[in-house]
């Protein structure tokens, strides 16, 4: 399914290990007041002209500090992605981190690592619309290869 009238959206799903995901890194947004307090994937808007890998990598960059390794998307029901709500879809990747160490630099008053099989993971007050995204890196980091 396509609506190109989607604002397109990209988020990380980063992970301890790409090889074998353990934990994921949770953050915290400070805006809008809407979703201020609610935990979310980091990322944002595509930009014109830029690509989805290229806008994940800036907006982590950006967002973090840090730079990345994109490992496989975690695909959601919709060429978009995964429907945020009437105006926007999100991409999600599995991302590991190469360089830097994740700081709240912008967006966010805390990160967390939380470990991918602790109740603790769902228990914290996501952006709903992420919801059924946190269920599908669940299963997807299943199925990560050990290596
Ligand atoms: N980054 C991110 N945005 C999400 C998630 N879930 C969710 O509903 N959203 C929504 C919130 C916003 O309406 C939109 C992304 O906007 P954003 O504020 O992160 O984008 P941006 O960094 O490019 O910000 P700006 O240019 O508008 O200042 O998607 C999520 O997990 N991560």
């Amino acid at each position: 399914m396509s609506n190109s009238e989607l604002k397109q959206v990209v988020g990380a799903a980063i992970v301890d290990d790409l090889g074998r995901p353990q934990s994921l890194l949770a953050a915290r947004r400070t805006a809008p007041v809407a979703y201020a307090g609610m935990w979310e994937f980091p990322g944002g808007k595509v930009e014109p002209g830029e690509t989805c890998e290229a806008a994940l990598h800036r907006e982590l960059t950006e967002e973090l500090g840090i730079e990345v390794v994109l490992g496989s998307e975690v695909t959601g029901p919709l060429d978009q992605g995964w429907p945020l709500n009437p105006q926007a879809a999100m991409r999600v990747w599995l991302v590991e981190v190469k360089a830097g160490e994740p700081r709240p630099l912008e967006d966010h008053d805390e990160l967390r690592w939380v470990r991918l099989d602790s109740p603790e993971l769902a228990e914290l007050p996501w952006i709903p619309a992420d919801l059924p995204i946190v269920s599908a890196v669940r299963r997807a980091a299943d199925q990560s290869p050990a290596e």
